[in-house]
């Protein structure tokens, strides 16, 4: 085969690795190379379940794209905040709140954060079938690599990490992945997404709060380890804990469906992005993610009847409504009211706000 000859990119130079000794959480690491053995594929089943419902946040290594690879495509992810005017990103903006989708640019200033303060993020996102909107002139020729990409997440990453996830449960291993088909209609998308330094009255008034903890919509998030420390995961012990950098590999985390799907069993983990530590302030931070979603008409209902495991230990449903919830009723209510409804707080103390969409409680951590 012909070699290809990659069109140019301006090479992104992230900040250097902290240097303070934070309290970093300590995850598993699913080598994704041991899943071609069945003895290899039994041990990251038992790692990957252990992980899932306690954590919810594991590592990946061994993904499959050389460091090489996931350089470019942070290279690439840089694009859309660099080489697009003013102008052009306004005229891909998405409509959040009317649409409940991310698809398109979301410029910064568009969430609450608290007291008054909004986001200094931005953020664009293309669905995995990358050919369904319309993307910026800077990145058209980047569009069969990011397309390659999308792919690369779907089926290299999002599959095996389900595949392992279902024989957790004693389920056929393929149940999960029955559930995302590339083909159906549906939401897994490709997110670039670049955070700017703050002023410092925004820190004091959110207390240094960039994103307050949530969950994840989706089945399972895919983000690719950038070194400015920020994301801090809510521990089972109620502690929250820094999530370190790990060169070339991919924090895993599950999201509200398949904790739906499971009962409870894997656990959608509360993860917030606070300000870096003193030695990467000033620096902005690009992140690199793929979002796997169940397929939209999917029902966001407990597999207890097909799951020996879920049988044994019990479900818990988070509301009847689940029942008849769907993927694309849940993400889109829940896409279109993150940080623009009002959140009440829950007991005495501001600590946790709550809202209830589609009959079911959501929670925001400050
Ligand atoms: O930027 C990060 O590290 C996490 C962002 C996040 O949690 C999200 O976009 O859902
Ligand atoms: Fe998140």
């Amino acid at each position: 085969m012909p070699s290809r000859v990659l069109p140019y990119v301006e090479p992104y130079t992230p900040a250097p690795e902290a240097t303070e000794d934070l309290d970093y959480a300590v995850l598993p690491v699913i080598d994704l190379a041991q899943a071609g053995t069945p003895e290899g594929r039994a041990q990251l089943t038992k790692l990957a379940t252990d992980a899932m419902a306690h954590q919810g946040f594991l590592y990946v290594i061994n993904h499959g794209y050389t460091s090489a690879q996931t350089k470019r495509m942070f290279d690439i992810a840089h694009i859309p905040f660099t080489q697009v005017s003013l102008e052009e990103k306004k005229e891909l903006v998405s409509d959040i709140k009317a649409t409940g989708s991310y698809q398109g640019y979301k410029l910064p200033q568009y969430w609450h954060i608290d007291a008054g303060v909004h986001d200094r993020v931005e953020h664009y996102n293309l669905n995995h079938d990358i050919t369904k909107r319309q993307h910026p002139n800077a990145i058209q020729p980047f569009l069969p690599e990011i397309d390659a990409f999308a792919r690369h997440c779907y089926f290299n990453v999002v599959h095996p990490i389900l595949r392992l996830l279902a024989r957790g449960l004693d389920l056929p291993e393929e149940r999960l992945v029955e559930l995302h088909n590339w083909d159906a209609q549906g939401e897994s998308y490709v997110r670039f997404m670049k955070y700017y330094p703050r002023p410092e009255e925004d820190e004091i008034k959110t207390k240094n709060v960039w994103m307050k903890g949530h969950t994840d919509i989706g089945s399972v998030t895919v983000l690719w380890s950038q070194p400015v420390a920020a994301l801090q995961i809510l521990s089972p012990e109620g502690k929250w804990q820094w999530v370190k950098h790990v060169n070339n590999a991919i924090v895993v985390n599950i999201g509200d469906a398949l904790e739906f799907l499971t009962g409870g069993f894997y656990k959608a983990t509360i993860h917030r992005v606070v300000q870096p530590p003193p030695s990467q302030q000033g620096y902005p931070r690009l992140s690199l993610f793929f979002f796997g979603l169940p397929d939209d008409d999917v029902l966001l209902k407990p597999l207890v009847d097909e799951s020996p495991v879920l049988q044994r230990v019990g479900v818990r449903k988070r509301s009847d409504d689940q029942q008849t919830t769907t993927m694309e009723a849940w993400r889109k209510t829940r896409t279109s009211a993150y940080g623009k409804s009002e959140l009440k707080p829950e007991g005495a103390s501001s600590a946790v706000e709550v809202q209830t969409l589609n009959g079911i409680v959501v929670k925001h951590y400050n």
